[in-house]
């Protein structure tokens, strides 16, 4: 909850920093239009998401990146499959006032927020590759921060201060907001984190190394575009100038100056091929204009006029061609036509005598020149500028949406230094543009993201066997424990635990076993005065005395085939299957002679001695009870006949069967 509150300003922030940023810098809100609409949008989705609206986030999440996508496709589609003035229409009706490549580059940062509130909506944000869509959106920022500005190629990144503050908060929103989330797994999004955004890193690298490669293909083009018009500029003022020495040589033959008539139709041959030419004049050595073509309304009022006194501009290149009989040629001069333009003088001088007879003028209106030269190039190519100096010549400016860049190169006609400005289009560039950068960070991008979603799932699958293998392993134990367990509750439940003998209820189960065997022997024993060990010697030493009897009986009765156990205390119980009164007594004698053998004594040295009661049952049926009593009985006689001594039962009664 705490990072919420921490997220919930941050997204609220970014649409009024960039607003606020925006107004405040005096930037023109119509060129970052659609990208603040697309700030707040995103902030919106975030921020209802944050308000718990998750239904409003939805809504306004899924129509953004819709949005979104359909701007990426505009340079993912191929040509043939969608034109670019197709996408320029659809562009105009989606994103009036402004162009689709103008907020290209942010979109892929705006695409990365979209998609994270998209992950915040689904609650899947590691697993769904959150963690490398907030790289990827830092890789953007950063790019867009770095890049340089756009004059310098058509496409580059946006670097707007404010919008970028703006998508800076969005994205600090969505880092304050999950830091909480992923420390619990955080080493698992580190590792699958590094790998992808390197390859992320490398894909926006080489892909900006593709862009700018591009840009410079396409600025080539251009300068090439601009030398190619400016050469064919030259050209053809080189070849009206050829053409036109040759107009004036036809008339040195001719003894006096051309008729109206005979200039009309000659001048007409040369105006059809160079209709630039404002006009073809003859010009008669006072610098009066005799004759002029074509005859319209602009060329015949002139006639008449004395071009020394009517245009000082020319008249150094006229006096060229009048008094030396040279070429002469003006600079770019105000044209008694209006425009601005060039005259060249060409004397027409007499082949018999060398007279000159007058010049002949060539206007050549740049504009017209320039326009006639333009209309060779598609109008939404580029703008074109011709320029002497500052001043402005001629201008074809029907790009329809300039680029964001422009070429200038020089053009030298004659001793004439004029500037060809060429400005690419937008759409023409766009068209053009090649699409191996955009596949590049497409491809590249994806690939990372998948191999993010690769190593996350493997970890998190690693993750999951492991702690598998932990519970299995965890589960194995507790069952060993309770198996051991169980195994020492059943064991403790029919044995003895100082002595590790068999119990009563073992020893009683042992001669239901043998219930059919015949005979059956039993022996009760006990220990002579052992109370007096407890008391003197201690409990102890009472407790090792026990267990060393239980260990000599064992012993003994095992080796008689038969099973010893103790009853409780310091009695001892022996079943002999098969064992006669006889052969039982003679393994009694045995346990004592182990029990003297021992040398466990009393306080005073005394040995230690055993009494025992031997029962027998030679035939009938068994009953236990009545066997061990039977035993009892005959422990009791030897116990008041002195101790130390086996006394046998006779069954049924308890009559004794003999003693030491
Ligand atoms: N150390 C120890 N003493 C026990 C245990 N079970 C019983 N005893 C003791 O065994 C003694 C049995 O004494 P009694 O049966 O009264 O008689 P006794 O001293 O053996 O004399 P007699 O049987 O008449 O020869 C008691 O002092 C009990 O406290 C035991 O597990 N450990």
């Amino acid at each position: 909850m705490k990072y919420r509150l921490g997220a919930l300003p941050l997204s609220a922030a970014a649409p009024l920093v960039a607003l606020l940023g925006l107004l405040m810098a005096s930037l023109p809100l119509a060129g970052a239009g659609t990208e603040l609409i697309l700030i707040g949008l995103t902030a919106a989705g975030q921020l209802a998401w944050h308000l718990r609206h998750l239904m409003l986030s939805r809504l306004v999440t899924w129509p953004t990146l819709a949005w979104l996508a359909i701007a990426l496709l505009s340079y993912q589609l191929p040509e043939a499959w969608v034109s670019q003035a197709d996408w320029n229409r659809w562009e105009g009706r989606l994103m009036a006032g402004s162009h689709i490549d103008d907020w290209r580059p942010p979109l892929l940062m705006l695409l990365c927020l979209g998609l994270l509130n998209l992950s915040l909506l689904t609650r899947t944000r590691a697993n769904l590759g959150a963690p490398l869509l907030m790289g990827t959106a830092g890789l953007a920022l950063l790019a867009q921060l770095l890049a340089p500005h756009p004059t310098d190629g058509p496409l580059a990144l946006s670097p707007d201060g404010p919008l970028l503050a703006a998508q800076a908060c969005l994205l600090l929103a969505q880092l304050v907001d999950i830091l909480g989330g992923w420390r619990t797994s955080r080493n698992s999004i580190l590792r699958a984190l590094w790998p992808s955004l390197l390859l992320a890193t490398l894909t926006m690298g080489l892909w900006y190394h593709q862009h700018r490669d591009a840009d410079r293909q396409q600025q080539q083009a251009i300068a090439e575009l601009g030398q190619r018009l400016g050469q064919r500029l030259s050209d053809e003022i080189d070849d009206h100038l050829a053409a036109m020495r040759r107009f004036a040589a036809s008339w040195r033959w001719q003894d006096a100056p051309p008729s109206a008539d005979q200039w009309a139709y000659q001048a007409e041959l040369y105006h059809q091929d160079f209709p630039y030419l404002l006009n073809i004049a003859f010009i008669d050595p006072r610098s009066r204009i005799l004759h002029v073509h074509p005859a319209n309304a602009y060329n015949t009022p002139l006639l008449g006029t004395r071009l020394f006194e009517a245009q000082p501009d020319g008249r150094e290149a006229l006096g060229k061609a009048l008094h030396d009989g040279t070429i002469g040629q003006t600079r770019v001069i105000a044209l008694l036509q209006g425009q601005p333009g060039m005259v060249h003088y060409l004397p027409v001088i007499q082949a018999r005598d060398a007279r000159i007879l007058g010049a002949v003028g060539v206007v050549v209106g740049l504009r017209s020149m320039a326009d006639t030269l333009f209309r060779q190039v598609a109008p939404d190519t580029a703008a074109l500028t011709l320029l002497d100096g500052e001043r402005l010549l001629a201008h074809q400016g029907t790009a329809r949406r300039p680029g964001p860049w422009r070429h200038a190169s020089p053009l030298t006609l004659d001793d004439l230094s004029l500037t060809l400005i060429t400005r690419p289009g937008h759409d023409a560039l766009l068209a053009r543009r090649p699409r191996l950068p955009v596949v590049t960070l497409a491809a590249g991008l994806t690939l990372a993201y998948l191999l993010y979603l690769a190593l996350f799932a493997r970890r998190y699958m690693q993750l999951q066997h492991r702690q598998a293998r932990r519970s299995n392993r965890e589960l194995r134990r507790e069952v060993r424990n309770r198996t051991r367990l169980q195994q020492e509750v059943e064991w403790l439940a029919t044995h003895d635990e100082l002595t590790r003998l068999p119990n009563r209820r073992r020893f009683l189960q042992v001669l239901a076993e043998h219930d059919r065997v015949r005979p059956l022997s039993v022996l009760l024993c006990d220990i002579d005065h052992f109370k007096l060990v407890n008391d003197r010697l201690g409990h102890l030493v009472g407790d090792r005395y026990l267990a060393e009897l239980g260990r000599l009986g064992h012993a003994v009765l095992d080796a008689a085939g038969g099973v010893f156990a103790r009853l409780g205390g310091e009695e001892f119980v022996a079943c002999l299957p098969g064992s006669s009164a006889e052969d039982a007594e003679a393994v009694a004698r045995r346990l004592q002679a182990a029990l003297a053998e021992s040398r466990l004594t009393h306080q005073d040295g005394a040995p230690v001695t055993l009494s025992v009661g031997v029962a027998t049952l030679d035939e009938g049926p068994l009953v236990a009870d009545e066997l061990l009593q039977a035993a009892d009985d005959a422990l009791y006689r030897a116990k008041s006949l002195g101790r130390d001594r086996i006394e046998r039962a006779t069954s049924p009664a308890d009559l004794p069967v003999g003693g030491p």
